[in-house]
């Protein structure tokens, strides 16, 4: 088997087969996801919470996501049909064409197929520019974490018929000027669902119900090493006495055959 390419998420989304994307930042957990089925390995730069312990994403820098998307690359070679790697680019590395590129680079050299970036119609000519230099891009959209403190909390978003309607309007432009993936996160169930009819490309939910074409889940979450407040969208795995390789083979059969998420793990 081959590894996933962009053309393969298309092509599951056309074939309406669910697509397993989690979370991953070292090489051992990067075969692991990969062997167990996952099609996307996500560095994300949830990192700065789940490794370094900061109480935001805010204070992940380009170099911490070029040492961890180097570390996933290795380990997902290994794997017996490696997985695409997704890098988030770090808060506050994009916000310029020239730095977005420069940053897009880095992590591109060190291993990543594909880069994400949170935000709306700002992006767009970020985004033209990665798009026409062969970088593969994906879009945030809803709760996008680096700007916490703009959104004063980690809220569900798009629930007013005014941000629902934004947020569509958005997302269509975001597959107009190239995206190839789009991420919702903590967004409406029917919401999410609208948006992922209304576009071709793949759109991967976290928070954002069962009509989603693809989920996200942060590793560490999914295998109930989740420390203090436990989101709702959060399913533990590792139940029933399994070995991590079967939580995460039960991840990935949950999506596939939409078992997870259920109702309890989304917002109305
Ligand atoms: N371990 C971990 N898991 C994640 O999913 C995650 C991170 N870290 N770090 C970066 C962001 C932060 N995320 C978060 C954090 C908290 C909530 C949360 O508590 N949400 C409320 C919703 C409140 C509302 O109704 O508006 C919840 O109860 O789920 C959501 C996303 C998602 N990402
Ligand atoms: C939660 C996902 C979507 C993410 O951006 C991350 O892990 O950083
Ligand atoms: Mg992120």
């Amino acid at each position: 088997m081959t590894t996933i390419t962009i053309p393969t998420l298309a092509k599951l989304k056309a074939e309406q087969e669910k697509i397993a994307v989690l979370t991953a930042y070292d090489a051992t957990f990067a075969q692991l996801a990969a062997d167990a089925g996952v099609e996307v390995i996500l560095v994300g730069d949830s990192l700065g919470m789940v490794l370094q312990g900061h109480s935001s994403t805010l204070p992940v820098n380009i170099d911490d996501m070029v040492y961890h998307t180097a570390c996933v690359a290795r380990g997902n070679a290994r794997a017996e049909r490696p997985a695409l790697i997704m890098a988030d680019l770090p808060f506050m590395s994009y916000g310029t064409i020239e730095q977005c590129l420069e940053s897009a680079r880095k992590v591109m050299q060190a291993g990543a197929h594909m880069v994400k970036v949170e935000g709306d119609d700002w992006l767009i000519p970020m985004i033209t520019s990665l798009t026409r230099q062969g970088v593969p891009v994906c879009a945030h959209l809803g709760l996008t974490p680096q700007a916490v403190n703009k959104l004063g909390g980690y809220k569900v978003q798009g629930r007013d018929s005014d941000a629902a309607d934004a947020m569509l309007a958005h997302s269509q432009a975001l597959e107009a000027a190239g995206v190839d993936l789009l991420v919702l996160e903590c967004v409406p169930s029917e919401l999410a669902a609208r948006i992922s009819a209304s576009l071709t490309i793949p759109v991967v939910g976290i928070g954002a119900g069962a009509g989603t074409d693809a989920q996200v889940l942060v590793l560490q979450d999914m295998l109930g090493l989740n420390s203090g407040h436990v989101p709702k969208f959060v399913k533990n795995f590792m139940t029933d006495g399994r070995t991590v390789q079967q939580a995460l083979a039960a991840y990935v059969a949950e999506v596939k055959d939409g078992t997870f998420p259920a109702a309890e793990h989304g917002f109305a």
